[in-house]
């Protein structure tokens, strides 16, 4: 196992986990168990957040915070309330318990036609609320093969990162569309220059902060290829899918992050 260490980790490692529309009261058993796990140590310093399905939030925040794990949804609406039938507002994940939301996943760019400038008012309710938001870009197969996978992500991440985001109120994270859900994961050298890049650029577009920002990596994350992908520079956590719904394998991915000594 890799060791951690602050020198290589200048900023605090995040792990969280994306339930996607999966899970019922019965699965916040699981829910529990990371709680328990996090607080026993077992991801060291790392932060660990669970974005769980709207209808689990109320549930499952009081364990959330007596253990320190962050809460978020994964998705909101740009306005604070109103005639919005099926929202949710930034406001109301933040008055469930949450303190971090999802937004821009490919799975509502593409499924609910949410873009850049969508993302972006969205974004800017996350802070105008008080939430993280965890702002997702990444390119299609198709774009990644025509060699236009940077000028991509790029463009989503100028259009969709609001002027005023801070290093406490944005993540992003870097989610390749074909590596979601397909066991598929770019090679460590393309994740490296596409996060480099990703900071590069957000320190064009926020002068200053890219540096302190916290750059996820997305897509077929499992415990076997954990330690790989988290030890690639300017990798600082990850965004986990399938592997999230059960606290074995979630935790067996941010125990990476056991032993890093701050
Ligand atoms: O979309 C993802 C997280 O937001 C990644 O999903 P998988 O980890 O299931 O590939």
């Amino acid at each position: 196992m890799m060791v951690y260490r602050q020198s290589q980790l200048p900023r605090r490692p995040l792990v969280a986990g994306n339930w996607k529309m999966h899970g019922l009261r019965k699965d916040l058993v699981e829910a529990e168990k990371i709680c328990a796990a996090t607080a026993a140590g077992e991801a060291g310093q790392a932060e660990v957040v669970i974005c769980l399905p709207a209808t689990l939030l109320i549930s499952a925040a009081p364990a959330c915070r007596s253990a320190g794990v962050g809460l978020g949804g994964q998705h909101c609406h740009d306005e604070p309330s109103g005639a919005f039938t099926g929202d949710i507002s930034a406001e109301m994940l933040k008055d469930a318990g949450a303190s971090y939301v999802i937004l821009g996943h490919s799975e509502r760019r593409s499924g609910h036609n949410e873009g850049n400038e969508s993302v972006r008012e969205k974004a800017s309710a996350a802070l105008r609320a008080g939430l993280t938001a965890i702002v997702c870009v990444g390119e299609t197969r198709a774009e990644r093969e025509a060699g236009e996978a940077l000028p991509v992500v790029g463009s989503q991440l100028t259009g969709s990162i609001p002027k005023k985001s801070t290093p406490e109120s944005l993540v992003i994270a870097y989610e390749p569309v074909w590596a979601i859900g397909t066991g598929l994961t770019p090679t460590l050298q393309d994740i490296a220059a596409m996060h480099r890049f990703i900071r590069e650029r957000i320190d064009v577009d926020l002068p200053g902060i890219g540096d302190r920002i916290r750059l996820l990596y997305g897509g077929s994350v499992k415990p076997g290829n954990a330690a790989d992908l988290l030890g690639v520079e300017d990798v600082d956590g990850a965004l986990v899918g399938g592997a999230s719904l059960t606290a074995r394998d979630f935790m067996a991915i941010a125990g990476v992050y056991r032993d890093f000594v701050r």
